[in-house]
This record gives structure tokens, C-alpha cells and sequence, in this order.
């Protein structure tokens, strides 16, 4: 029977002789552009040579996949839609816009049922003794908070795709695509966290989880930094603003801390920084603020003004006037939003005979613009967004140095270049290897789930998992006898016992049964109350404190090879005395060869 032929069709060339490789090859190419335009380019000398002799075969193949000549049994794709996107293959392309409720199945379908479960109160302890090496003087706790989705983000591109991973302790980000055939599908990218909060995330349970073990780290004499970053937009000062409240309840909370707190003076200060100008928020004059650093590696903050408060009320009202002060602008995603860094600090004096204050620094970072959003910037706005970037990209380079440092044996040969913007100058202690006290940082990134901003987030949530990847998965690093945290307990007993110096029964009293990590993370403060209780005087206590975090920090700075072993003093001199000699060698050889090139001629 013969094919039937669309009226419009151009007539087929006659039927070939089976070798006539030529004659076949237009049939194929002219059946290719009736049925199937865009196949037409397989026809080539390889087809030709693979179905040598069975072209008929071919053929017939043809005519079954695309249909007879003429009427192709494919249906027409419809027309693009105006304004649906990029054109493609000069069909209309579907955009990820188009497909909203598709992904949003999608999306539906990927997420694990993840009830919003609450994060575990021993976060950001855990850290402290987690480590294999012993003290972790510095610690990193990395969340997450996914903000819910709201009426600003309604337009294209709104579906959520930002969910948290099963358990709480990822963050998914479902990237929408669209393939190649028009086809949605999603990518994900994984940041597996501590902790990650999803929308209906409850604040007082961020702040249990991250704020409290905080503020006691400052009651203690110790630091604790804890910082916002993301996206504008994403829920950093709606987090902070939230945190900041509940910090303030905790520090003057009836019981037993108001015990503490009445001997104790606290005082707050707030300072916003954007590029290299700082300025105190809780002056009358806005004064300017000078950061700079003391021979003792002590960062200060020349100008800015501490305020002693006494209760909560008064501190309630600091904070208050410290946000209205803080310059916020409308940009395209935020209608208030901030323009610089904001820095609260609240120090907690130090007891009778103790030197070091606690410090608490809730830090609400200038949100990150893309270069479409901030498209219709005037010049100083632009000159402010260029700032806060700059800042971010240092405060960038010092989690990744202080990353690296973390790794064995690269303490003393990471620079961390945390004086190159004002921000991480302030956040000093966080950074440095050396730091004379423990501290505790949590990092909170926060993310808008909308599909609109997905990259921004996957960005964002990237920039903080491998701070804490990088600092769990040190090798095992060989045992340093030295380090007073590996200690056991009667080894730490008689060491005091000789650095006091003083009986081996008060040195008993001192260590109070604990191990060398528990040892090492008691503050100054309570060091001090031990060693009183023990009857040693203040001289004894300070020397005491002194030797035991000299020991520490030297642990943590000690010499040690990439994979793990400690290089000894007289394996240092060794080596050096090895490459001299190995130098020495190599000028005598030269010389010889120099004396012989010169009689050759
Ligand atoms: N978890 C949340 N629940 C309800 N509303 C929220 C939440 N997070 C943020 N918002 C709202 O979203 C808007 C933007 O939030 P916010 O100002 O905190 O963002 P931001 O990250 O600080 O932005 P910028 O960097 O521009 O200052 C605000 O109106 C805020 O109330």
C-alpha cells in the first residue's frame, strides 16, 4: 500500500538500487527534513557505513519511529508562550517559573517527612571535649535557620526548596532545572550542619541551644561569639533581635546567677562597622570608634562607650536604641534593611583576683546582596555594598585560615589575616590559635527557602559546612605527653601539686577528680574560687592558671608534621642542621664542577 503524503510534501527521489550509496543518502536526509527536521545531521558517512546493504532495512526502521514520509506521527510541540523564557532549538524553552507547581510536587515528594524537631541543649559544649586532641580552645557550632516563606517573596520562582535535612542536622537545597527536553528535575545540594531550623522553628529553642551556653561562657570569664550571616533579607535581625531579648533575660535571671551577678558588673556596647569606619550606636553624637590592638594582642575599641547596667529593664532599653540607631536603608529585598555590621558586647567584669573579663558578642552582619538585586543602587549605595562585601569576603578568608590552622602541625604556619577588615579585627579571639581563654562561636546561617533566591542560599550554606567538616576531620594526630588535657587525674595532681607548689592533699581539692579535659576547661574564675577553698593565696592561683594555659595553647601550637606526629625539639634541630649540612654539600659540588669546567677550557 502506498504511504500516504501530506499535500504539502516535496516528492520523494526514486527508489535506489540497494549499493547506491549516494541515492540512499538523500532519501535518508530528504525523509530526515519531512519527518524529523532536526535528526537531519546524522546523516553522515558513519550512518552510511554502518547500515551498508540493509539500507532498506533502515529505511522501513524510519518509517516506523517517525512515521510514513510526509506524516509524522510525533505531534507538533506547542507554540512558546510570549514572554515563557528562553527560546531553545527555536522551540520555546520552559522556564522554572512555568513549572512552578511541577517542582513544587517535585519538592513535596524529596522532603523526608522532617518534623521541626528541636535542637539538643549540649550543641555547643559538646564541642569543647569532643575533640580526639584533647581541649578544642577555639570552637565552631555551625546552624542554620531557614526562614518561613513570606509575602515579599511571592512572585516567580516562590516555591520552597530550601527544607532541612531528616534529623536536623543538614540543610537541602532542591535546585530546580529544567532539562534539555523541558523536563523539571531538581539538584540537590547537601550542607550537612549541627543543627538546622526550619520555619516554624521555635526562638526559645535557638536560644537554648545556642545563646544560653553563651551567656555562660561569659559569665565564666570566657568568650562567646555568636554571628549572624546571609542574604538580605534572610531573617538575620528578626534571629538576633530575638536572641538579644532572651540574653538579656538570662543574664538577670532570678536564682542562682543573680548570686553571681551581684558582685559582678556588667556593662553593654553596641558599634556598627561598615568598611574601615566604626561608630558607637548607644552615643548621642554617633561617635566614631577607633579599633586598634595593644601590645598584649588585647583588641580595643577606643571611643566606643560601655554602659554599666544593672537590670534588665535598663538593658532592654540599650538594645533598643542601638537598633533605632543602627542605619537601615529599603533596598529591592528588605524594607529595613541593615547597612552595616552590628556588634553587641556584653562584658561581664571579672571576680576579685581574676584578670580576664567574660565577653558575649552577638553579631547581626550586613546582609549580601546579588548583583541583580542591587541593580538600581545610587553610588553610595553601591559604595556600601562594595564595603559590606569586602568585609564578608575577609571575614570569609579568616574561617578558612582559621580552618586550616586547626589541622596538625599548621597552627604556627596559617596566617589569618583577621586585621585586614575592622570586623574581624573586633572578632579576634575567635581567630586566634593563641587566645589566652576558651572560645565558643556559633555561626548561624540564615536562609530565605524560597527557589528565587536558591543559589544565594546554596551559597550561603556552603560557605559555613566546611568550617565544621574541616575542624572534625583532622587526622589522628600523635599523643602529646605535654598537653595537660590528655592528662589523667593523678598525673594532673602532681603537677600541681609542684607548679604551685603546695601539698599533694590541697592539689587533690584543687583538681576535684576531674580529668585533664575537664581540668583545662574550668575558667579562671573557678580556678580561683578551687584555690582558695584549698587555702592557697592569689600569687599561687595566678601562677597556676598561668602554667596551665601556657601549657595548653603550646599544645595547641605545637610543631607537628601533616599527618600527625610531633615534631620534637631535637627533631627540629636535626632537620636543620641536615638541610645546612645538605646545602654545604651542594656549594662544595659546585665549586668542584666549576674548577673542572674551567681547565676543560
Ligand atoms: N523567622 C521569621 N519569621 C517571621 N518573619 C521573619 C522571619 N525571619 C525574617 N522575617 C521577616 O523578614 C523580613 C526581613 O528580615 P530581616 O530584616 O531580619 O532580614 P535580614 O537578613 O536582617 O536583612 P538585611 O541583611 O537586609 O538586614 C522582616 O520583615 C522580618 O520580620
Amino acid at each position: 500500500m502506498a504511504s500516504p503524503r501530506s499535500p504539502l510534501s516535496p516528492r520523494p527521489p526514486p527508489s535506489p538500487g540497494q549499493d547506491d550509496t549516494e541515492a540512499w543518502r538523500a532519501k535518508f536526509v530528504h525523509f530526515y527534513q519531512t519527518n524529523a527536521p532536526s535528526k537531519a545531521k546524522f546523516v553522515n558517512d558513519k550512518m552510511m557505513a554502518k547500515w551498508k546493504g540493509r539500507y532498506k532495512e533502515l529505511y522501513s526502521n524510519l518509517e516506523r519511529k517517525y512515521g510514513p514520509l510526509g506524516a509524522p506521527t510525533s505531534p507538533p510541540r506547542p507554540p512558546s508562550r510570549p514572554g515563557s523564557g528562553r527560546a531553545f532549538g527555536g522551540r520555546g524553552k520552559r522556564t522554572v517559573a512555568d513549572l512552578s507547581s511541577e517542582f513544587e510536587a517535585l519538592v513535596n515528594k524529596a522532603r523526608r517527612e522532617c518534623p521541626d524537631n528541636k535542637a539538643p541543649l549540649d550543641l555547643v559544649d559538646a564541642k569543647l571535649t569532643a575533640a580526639e586532641n584533647g581541649l578544642e580552645t577555639s570552637t565552631f557550632t555551625v546552624c542554620a535557620r531557614i526562614r518561613p516563606k513570606l509575602k515579599q517573596d511571592e512572585g516567580d520562582e516562590d516555591f520552597v526548596c530550601v527544607v532541612p535535612g531528616e534529623h536536623g542536622r543538614a540543610a537541602r537545597c532542591l535546585v530546580p532545572r529544567v532539562s534539555i527536553t523541558g523536563r523539571p528535575k531538581l539538584d540537590e545540594a547537601r550542607s550537612e550542619l549541627d543543627w538546622t531550623w526550619g520555619p516554624n522553628a521555635d526562638e526559645d529553642n535557638i536560644f537554648d541551644a545556642v545563646g544560653r551556653p553563651l551567656v555562660h561562657r561569659a559569665l565564666d570569664g570566657q568568650v562567646g561569639v555568636i554571628f549572624a550571616y546571609g542574604q538580605t533579607g534572610s531573617g538575620k535581625t528578626h534571629t538576633m533581635s530575638n536572641l538579644m531579648e532572651r540574653v538579656v533575660g538570662e543574664l538577670f535571671k532570678s536564682g542562682a546567677a543573680a548570686n553571681v551577678m551581684r558582685h559582678r558588673k556588667i556593662s553593654f556596647s553596641y558599634c556598627e562597622i561598615l568598611g574601615s569606619d566604626a561608630n558607637d550606636c548607644l552615643s548621642p553624637s554617633h561617635d566614631a570608634v577607633k579599633i586598634g590592638e595593644m601590645l598584649d594582642g588585647r583588641v580595643v575599641l577606643k571611643n566606643l562607650s560601655e554602659h554599666e547596667v544593672e537590670d534588665a529593664a535598663q538593658m532592654h532599653a540599650l538594645v533598643k536604641k542601638a537598633a533605632a540607631t543602627r542605619s537601615t536603608e529599603s533596598t529591592a529585598r528588605n524594607d529595613t534593611s541593615s547597612r552595616s555590621h552590628g556588634i553587641g558586647i556584653v562584658t561581664v567584669a571579672p571576680p576579685e583576683g581574676c584578670a580576664l573579663a567574660g565577653k558575649l558578642y552577638v553579631i547581626d552582619l550586613a546582609g549580601s546582596e546579588r548583583a541583580a538585586d542591587s541593580k538600581d543602587h545610587d553610588q553610595q549605595r553601591l559604595e556600601e555594598t562594595k564595603a559590606i562585601n569586602i568585609s564578608l569576603m575577609a571575614l570569609k578568608e579568616c574561617i578558612r585560615a582559621r580552618t586550616k590552622a586547626s589541622r596538625p602541625g599548621a597552627a604556627r604556619s596559617v596566617h589569618i589575616p583577621y586585621r585586614r577588615a575592622k570586623l574581624t579585627q573586633v572578632m579576634k579571639d575567635v581567630f586566634d590559635v593563641a587566645s589566652p581563654r576558651l572560645c565558643a562561636t556559633v555561626v548561624l546561617a540564615c536562609v530565605a527557602p524560597t527557589a528565587r533566591d536558591v543559589d544565594h542560599s546554596k551559597n550561603t550554606l556552603s560557605y559555613a559546612a566546611p568550617l565544621k567538616v574541616a575542624v572534625e576531620a583532622a587526622p589522628h594526630l600523635q599523643r602529646d605527653d605535654r598537653d595537660p588535657a590528655l592528662w589523667a587525674t593523678t598525673q594532673l595532681i602532681e603537677w600541681v601539686a609542684e607548679t604551685a607548689p603546695c601539698t599533694m592533699e590541697q592539689a587533690k581539692q584543687i583538681v576535684n577528680q576531674n580529668t585533664g579535659v575537664q581540668f583545662c576547661a574550668v575558667s579562671e574564675s573557678a580556678l580561683f574560687a578551687r584555690c582558695a577553698a584549698a587555702e592557697l593565696d592569689a600569687k599561687q592561683s595566678k601562677k597556676l592558671y598561668g602554667a596551665l594555659w601556657t601549657a595548653v595553647i603550646d599544645a595547641k601550637t605545637r610543631n607537628r608534621r601533616p599527618d600527625g606526629t610531633i615534631i620534637t625539639e631535637e627533631d627540629e634541630a636535626r632537620e636543620k642542621a641536615e638541610k645546612a649540612q645538605a646545602l654545604r654539600d651542594k656549594a662544595a659540588l659546585w665549586k668542584e664542577r666549576e674548577k673542572t669546567l674551567r681547565s676543560d677550557f
